[in-house]
């Protein structure tokens, strides 16, 4: 990218940096749509038709009134297999190209490798998401060097064995240890404070009962001082509490815990949902602003 393109994505990264903070401090939250670029995603299409219907996929998000599109590559489901760089450069990188072009919604690249991290900024992302904090080797001096919003999620082990046999001392205390051990460690590193988001990462090596104190405790990791991103939408703990087998039948639950996770301070909703969420979202918001009159 020229000089004026580096200038935009900085103007990109800054101002989504400031939304973020307005939602932590105020509310209300914003609202990230996921759009996934991995082949179980969409219908076996080859690769341009999985790049077109991503792309689409984003824009209606956008139109939906997403704040963020979080776009990945690499599966993260409990048991997914991990994929190598340049498959997934090739798979999300063309859908940046295009997304950043054809909207103005900050993008999030939703990934652990420094390479995709560089190449996706590169390419207009805004944003880093990392399920895996930034642990893997460069991936601290890369976000350091790229300056841009950076949301550090806690897992317990990795996602091919990760839901086997989570266990802790104190799951609130340990995964808020791990979150400020990585934010220590990035901030040492260069990153600005600012930048930095956390995220206890639901599902991601804890039972059900983890998960509901995590959700239940929100609230006191949104007081730690930096904003809050909360992934629950159409995961299997709601599938467990439902009885809804299919992601796809877990709609009401997920705004459920959407609300629950606004209400107690969460800066960012992570949601495949965006127009249902974006609606319980206003609705709070508005009884907020009744009760502060
Ligand atoms: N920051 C953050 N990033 C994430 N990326 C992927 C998934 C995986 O969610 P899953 O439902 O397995 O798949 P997806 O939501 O990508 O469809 N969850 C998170 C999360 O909770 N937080």
């Amino acid at each position: 990218t020229g000089p004026n393109g580096g200038k935009m994505h900085d103007d990109r990264a800054t101002r989504l940096k400031e939304r973020i903070h307005r939602a932590h401090e105020q509310g209300p939250a914003l609202v990230m749509g996921i759009v996934n670029v991995t082949p179980d995603s969409f219908s076996d299409g080859g690769r341009f038709e999985q790049a077109e219907q991503a792309v689409e996929h984003g824009l209606r998000l956008a139109a939906e009134g997403a704040d963020i599109l979080d776009i990945g590559g690499e599966s993260t489901r409990p048991g997914a297999q991990p994929v190598g760089i340049e498959e997934e450069l090739a798979r999300v990188i063309p859908v940046i190209e295009r997304l950043s072009r054809q909207c103005d919604v900050p993008i999030s690249i939703d990934t652990s490798k420094p390479e995709v991290m560089r190449a996706a900024v590169s390419a207009g992302a805004a944003m880093i998401n990392d399920v895996n904090g930034l642990r893997a080797p460069g991936a601290v001096a890369t976000a350091a060097e790229l300056a841009v919003p950076v949301c550090l999620m806690h897992m317990q082990g990795e996602p091919r064995t990760m839901q086997a046999r989570p266990s802790y001392q104190d799951v609130v205390s340990d995964v808020r240890d791990f979150l400020l051990e990585r934010a220590e460690v990035c901030q040492r590193a260069g990153l600005d404070r600012a930048n930095l988001v956390l995220d206890p990462g639901f599902g991601f090596g804890k039972t059900l009962e983890h998960n509901l104190a995590l959700l239940n405790a929100l609230d006191e990791l949104a007081r730690i001082g930096f904003p809050v991103l909360a992934g629950l939408s159409r995961k299997s703990m709601l599938g467990r509490i439902t009885g809804r087998e299919r992601p796809d039948q877990r709609l009401a639950a997920s705004l459920a815990v959407a609300l629950i996770a606004a209400q107690k301070g969460a800066a960012i909703l992570r949601v495949h949902d965006v127009a249902e969420t974006v609606d319980v979202v206003k609705v709070w918001n508005a009884t907020r602003e009744v009760s502060s009159r």
